[in-house]
C-alpha cells in the first residue's frame, strides 16, 4: 500500500498560448471539461486522501456555479491561484491534511495518463522521496533567438522533457518551497525547487501520450488519444520494472 497521498491540480493559469474562448482547463473535449477528464484519472485510488484544485480568483464564481455537482462528487477542495504556477501550488500546500505523506502535483491540463503510469511515479516517490516522469529528447535541437532562422544546432545529449505528476514526500516539498527565495531563475516546475535543496529527483519514463494542452490544436490531439487508446493498456516508452525504482 502506498503512503497517504494528496494530489494538487494547478488550473489557475491564464491560458494565453491556448487562445480559445474559454481557458483550457474548462474547454470541452467530447462535452466534458478538460479538468474533469484529468481529475477522474486519480479518483478511486486507495492511497489518495485529499484532492485540491487551484482556480484563479476571476474564475472562482464560474467554477463553483458550473461544476458544483462535480466538486461535491470528487470531494475536491478549491484554493485560489497565484500569479505564477509555483505560487498556485504554494497556496495548495497550506491546506494539506496532517496525515498526508506524499504530495503529487499534476497539471489540470494533462488528461491522457493511465493508472499504471500513476502507480509507477507514486512508487518511485515513495522509495526516493522525489520522482518525476520525463521523456528523453528525441529530435535534433536548433537554437533561434528570433524564431525565423537557425542560429545553431545544440546538443540534445542528456536532455529530458519533464511531465507531471511530480511527486514528493511532503516534508521535502514543504522545505523546498520555504527555501525558494534563494532561486533566481524562473521556476517552471516543482521539481526545480526540490533539486535546489540538493535532493535527488528520480526520473521515471514519461508517457508520450501524457501531453500538456498548451495551444488549442492540442485539444484535437488529446481527443484522438482519449478516443483511440485503452488508457490502462498504454505502456511507458520503455518497460519500467520495479527493480528500476531502486537504481
Ligand atoms: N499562475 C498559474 C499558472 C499556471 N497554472 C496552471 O499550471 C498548469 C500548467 O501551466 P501552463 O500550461 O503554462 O498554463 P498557463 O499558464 O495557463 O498557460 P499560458 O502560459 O499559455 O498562459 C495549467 O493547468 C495552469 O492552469 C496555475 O495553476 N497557476
Ligand atoms: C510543470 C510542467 O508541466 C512540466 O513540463 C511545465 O513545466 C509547465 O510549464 P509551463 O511553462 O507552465 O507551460
Amino acid at each position: 500500500m502506498l503512503p497517504s497521498t494528496a494530489v494538487i491540480f494547478p488550473a489557475a493559469g491564464k491560458s494565453q498560448r491556448f487562445g480559445g474562448k474559454e481557458k483550457k482547463p474548462f474547454a470541452l473535449i467530447d462535452n466534458r471539461a478538460v479538468w474533469l477528464r484529468t481529475v477522474e484519472q486519480f479518483v478511486n485510488r486507495d492511497e489518495i486522501k485529499q484532492l485540491i484544485i487551484v482556480i484563479s480568483e476571476e474564475d472562482l464564481e464560474m467554477f463553483k456555479r458550473k461544476f458544483g455537482a462535480n466538486i461535491m462528487f470528487f470531494d475536491i477542495q478549491i484554493v485560489t491561484g497565484g500569479k505564477e504556477r509555483f505560487e498556485s501550488v504554494e497556496n495548495a500546500l497550506e491546506i494539506l491534511k496532517p496525515e498526508i505523506e506524499l504530495v503529487a502535483i499534476h497539471d489540470a491540463v494533462r488528461p491522457c495518463l493511465t493508472s499504471s503510469f500513476i502507480d509507477t511515479v507514486f512508487k518511485a516517490a515513495a522509495v526516493h522521496g522525489a520522482a518525476i516522469p520525463a521523456i528523453e529528447v528525441a529530435d535534433t535541437l536548433k537554437e533561434s533567438a528570433h524564431g525565423n532562422f537557425v542560429d545553431k544546432t545544440v546538443s540534445r545529449k542528456g536532455l529530458w522533457q519533464a511531465q507531471t505528476p511530480q511527486v514528493f514526500q511532503k516534508k521535502i516539498l514543504v522545505e523546498a518551497f520555504e527555501k525558494r527565495g534563494s532561486i533566481k531563475e524562473p521556476i517552471t516546475d516543482d521539481a526545480q525547487l526540490v533539486e535546489c535543496l540538493g535532493q535527488k529527483v528520480k526520473l521515471v519514463p514519461g508517457l508520450k501520450t501524457n501531453i500538456k494542452i498548451t495551444s488549442s490544436e492540442d485539444l484535437g490531439l488529446v481527443d484522438l488519444i482519449l478516443k483511440n487508446k485503452k488508457p490502462d493498456k498504454v505502456r511507458p516508452l520503455r518497460p519500467f520494472e520495479d527493480d528500476d525504482l531502486y537504481r
